[in-house]
């Protein structure tokens, strides 16, 4: 009698540990669907989404950046976007992947990253005394379903005139080498900045309160619940 009732308690142990490893697991599916990636080699990016508390990981993405010249801003952006973080987005089976991408236009002409010393001085010559807009688009792309998400946001930045000596000492820093339009304004490029209309964040590379509204469309809530 007491040796049925040993296996039945057995049976019942058996049983509620299948139970706790069955819930574990769906939680382990539903924390990887959750997963957030960066799909960004820009140290930048992963400061400001970090700032606001989010955890996730970093995987860069390699994707070709030519486009169509014809292109308008808003399009470019966010075609580079969506390229971004799909090129991670289909390596992973769960996840939300983040991709982002930013440039500088003025008078039609997009400045992306400067290619040498000389470019990063005629990029600044152009900004120099005048007001340029900055384009930042986001991508999101869930990678188990290729539910997504994009869009873009804009920002318009005054700069102060500079002479040519205040240029090419502000180049000889280093700062614009990696960065659109060949400055930084959360950097020594503030200096150079007389004042934005619209989101600082664009101009930094990653509209937060734009990402944060994405996010919320796959909900995630970034004040948590
Ligand atoms: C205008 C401006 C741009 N930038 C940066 C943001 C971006 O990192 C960079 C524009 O280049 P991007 O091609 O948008 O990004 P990236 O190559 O640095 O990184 P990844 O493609 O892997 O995501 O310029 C600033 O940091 N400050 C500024 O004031």
């Amino acid at each position: 009698m007491q040796g049925i009732f040993v296996k039945y308690e057995t049976q019942l142990q058996a049983k509620l540990i299948l139970v706790i490893l069955t819930i574990s697991q769906g939680l382990v599916i539903c924390v990887n669907e959750r997963r957030i990636v960066l799909a960004s080699g820009s140290p930048r990016r992963r400061e400001l989404l970090a700032g606001i508390g989010l955890s996730f990981d970093v995987i860069v993405s390699h994707v070709d950046e030519t486009v169509d010249e014809e292109m308008d801003p808003p399009a470019l952006v966010q075609e580079l976007a969506y390229r971004k973080a799909h090129d991670v987005a289909k390596s992973l089976k769960y996840g939300l992947v983040i991709g982002a991408d930013t440039i500088v236009v003025i008078d039609d002409e997009v400045l992306g990253k400067p290619t040498d010393v000389q470019d990063a001085i005629r990029m600044l010559s152009r900004l120099q005394g005048r007001t340029h807009s900055v384009y930042s688009g986001i991508a999101i792309i869930d990678a188990k379903t290729s539910e997504k998400r994009i869009a873009y946001s804009r920002t318009d930045v005054k700069m102060r005139s500079l002479s040519a000596s205040e240029i090419e000492r502000y180049v000889s820093t280093g700062e614009p080498m990696d960065k659109a339009g060949s400055y930084a304004i959360q950097g020594i490029g503030a200096i150079l900045i007389d004042s934005i209309q619209g989101d600082y964040f664009t101009v930094v590379g990653l509209p937060l309160s734009l990402l944060a509204s994405m996010l919320s469309t796959f909900d995630i809530d970034v004040l948590g619940t």
